[in-house]
């Protein structure tokens, strides 16, 4: 996929569409959630609640994973795709390209290969741990070295991605996820794959309940990868990665269930935070950064709540361990699925996030309530990367939860404009005057007005367009009412207004043609001059086009 192409084609497709897409029943309404509700059946906590929380947490969180501990991630960039023969497709664009860490010198010293034997974790462990100044980072892998993390297997994602020889470190905070181009069939047969994991074959109790969380797991984890996309999206116009209104509502926001999942998403992250806090104290980070480290994950976790979640509901009685076995190994394959994305920044964050859910998953599911030393147990065994994920999925929930809420400053702040705008073209526009005199009853027609006739003025603008908006986007929910015939009937004398009205426009306009004639002829004639003037100094063809279309000149030069 080309990013020119699909970005262009993105923006040409969503721009006409803005209008439908945006036009909402009530502007406080955004994405039709009502924001007191509960996120969900298994949240005690309502959207606005979430916003608020996410309003206190953001700037730790943020400095959190910008530290030098929490921005560095090892992956496998080359590893082939173990469920299909498509290892061939590439992702050309610089945008899909991730820049990993060659500069070793620069890196703090607990990343340097000698402390950490090659980041291969095969020098962890031993006697040299406990002398090791980050005891923390080897404390963290020691379980893998042991083998004690695979028997039994409680691990939703493969922790040996990060032991791989080939892996490579890479620095987060200067490969932001965002608008890649990266799309068309090759993301569709992903995300597809990964919907069908949740294909559970099992009848009994407690499936559907397990089939409904892993689908919300998954479409949250798609519609926090969609607001990325338009959040940090590419103008092609100016060059300027900015946010993308038209493409988040298209994407995510006609979506309420989607926003929904998001906020579901950040809850479940949430919650397995809140609840490996009292085990966080065993944590040995690198005496360098000890102290900050765990004060900025303490600002941070100490605002999160028990009742944001509660995964007891999910599996507990009514879940066979053969279910939870089943559903771990669901979602152990998602994260394989990533190695199939041919994108590497979006491989590089699509790792990172569904290592961040495994993780979470592992510590809701797993810790037993009543076994203090278990819990301990799992948090201690930990790998450094689990963890480094886990509170980076919790920045991307978060940064979603924060670019939804600008998107509805945005959306209202577009809204209100367009109901400016048309107010004022109705007023000043004769051809709108009538169709409105048509629409408003005459008692209405000096009052001001109202969402009603702005939503049914729009709906006959696009009748008269002819186009068909729902075959366009089928997806869109914000679609505007059809056209309702109140046409109130007030004589034959307005009937014969109408029509004379109708009549001296089309005259009007025919004048307007015969007077533009002239004018036309020369501006056409003088294009065609201009045309072969160039072809004869040899001015390129492609050069010519971006003299009429400047965004042609940006496509062909990316
Ligand atoms: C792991 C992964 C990471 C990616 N990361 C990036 C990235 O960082 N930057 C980037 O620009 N692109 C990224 N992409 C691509 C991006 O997700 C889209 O696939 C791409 O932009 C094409 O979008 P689309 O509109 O064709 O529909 P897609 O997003 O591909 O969706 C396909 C279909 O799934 C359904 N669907 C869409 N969203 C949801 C949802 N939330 N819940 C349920 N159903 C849904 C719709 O019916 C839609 O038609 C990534 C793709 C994958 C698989």
């Amino acid at each position: 996929s080309d990013l020119s192409t699909s970005s262009s084609k993105t923006d040409s497709s969503t721009k006409d569409l803005v209008a439908q897409a945006v036009m909402p029943d009530s502007s406080s309404n955004f994405c039709q959630i009502d924001k007191d509700e509960p996120v969900g059946a298994t949240c005690d906590v309502t959207f606005k609640e979430i916003n608020e929380i996410n309003r206190q947490i953001r700037s730790d969180l943020l400095a959190l994973v910008h530290s030098d501990f929490f921005k560095y991630f090892k992956l496998d960039l080359y590893k082939q795709c173990p469920f299909w023969n498509d290892n061939d497709g590439y992702c050309v664009n610089r945008a899909c390209a991730v820049d990993v860490v060659e500069e070793w010198d620069t890196l703090p010293a607990y990343w340097q290969p000698e402390v950490l034997g090659g980041l291969d974790n095969e020098s962890f462990g031993g006697e040299n741990i406990a002398s090791d100044e980050c005891a923390f980072l080897d404390q963290l892998c020691e379980g893998q070295k042991n083998g004690a993390l695979s028997k039994p297997d409680v691990n939703y994602c493969d922790l040996e991605d990060f032991s791989n020889e080939k892996s490579v470190l890479v620095d987060l905070t200067a490969n932001p996820e965002r608008f890649t181009g990266y799309g068309g069939m090759q993301s569709t047969q992903i995300w597809s794959s990964i919907y069908k994991e949740n294909c559970f074959s099992s009848e009994q109790a407690g499936t559907c309940l397990a089939k409904n969380a892993f689908y919300r797991l998954i479409s949250g984890l798609h519609a926090s990868i969609g607001t990325h996309l338009s959040n940090d999206h590419l103008n092609t116009e100016t060059g300027a990665w900015e946010p993308n209104l038209e493409l988040f509502m298209a994407r995510v926001g006609n979506f309420p269930d989607r926003v929904a999942n998001i906020y579901f998403n950040y809850a479940v992250i949430a919650k397995a935070l809140w609840k490996i806090r009292p085990y966080l104290s065993h944590l040995d980070f690198c005496n360098a950064y000890h102290e900050d480290v765990k004060s900025m994950i303490n600002s941070v976790i100490t605002r999160l709540n028990s009742k944001i979640f509660n995964e007891d509901l999910l599996f507990k009685d009514q879940v066979t361990s053969t279910l939870k076995d089943d559903f771990r190994m669901r979602f152990k394959n998602v994260t394989k699925i990533m190695d199939c994305v041919h994108c590497d920044r979006c491989r590089l964050w699509g790792k990172v996030q569904t290592t961040g859910y495994a993780t979470s998953l592992k510590i809701l599911f797993e810790f037993d309530s009543e076994d203090e030393e278990g819990k301990q147990n799992v948090v201690d065994k930990l790998t450094k990367y689990e963890l480094i994920a886990l509170f980076n999925t919790f920045d991307r929930l978060s940064k979603s939860v924060e670019a939804i809420t600008n998107f509805e400053k945005m959306y209202d702040s577009t809204v209100n404009s367009m109901a400016g705008k048309l107010a004022s073209f109705l007023k000043s526009n004769n051809f709108f005057k009538l169709i409105k005199s048509s629409v408003i009853s005459s008692t209405e027609k000096e009052e001001p007005l109202t969402r009603t006739s702005i939503d049914s003025a729009t709906s006959s603008e696009k009748t008269q367009d002819g186009i068909s908006q729902e075959n366009e986007f089928k997806d869109l929910k914000f679609m505007p009412k059809k056209v309702v015939n109140n046409v109130t009937k007030t004589g034959i004398r307005q009937a014969w207004d109408t029509e004379l009205n109708n009549v001296s426009e089309a005259l009007r306009f025919i004048f307007r043609s015969y007077w533009d004639l002239p004018r036309n002829i020369i501006k056409f004639m003088l294009l065609k001059v201009n045309r072969m003037w160039n072809r004869f100094v040899g001015v390129p063809e492609y050069l010519q086009e971006a003299d009429q279309d400047p965004t042609v000149y940006q496509l062909n030069i990316q």
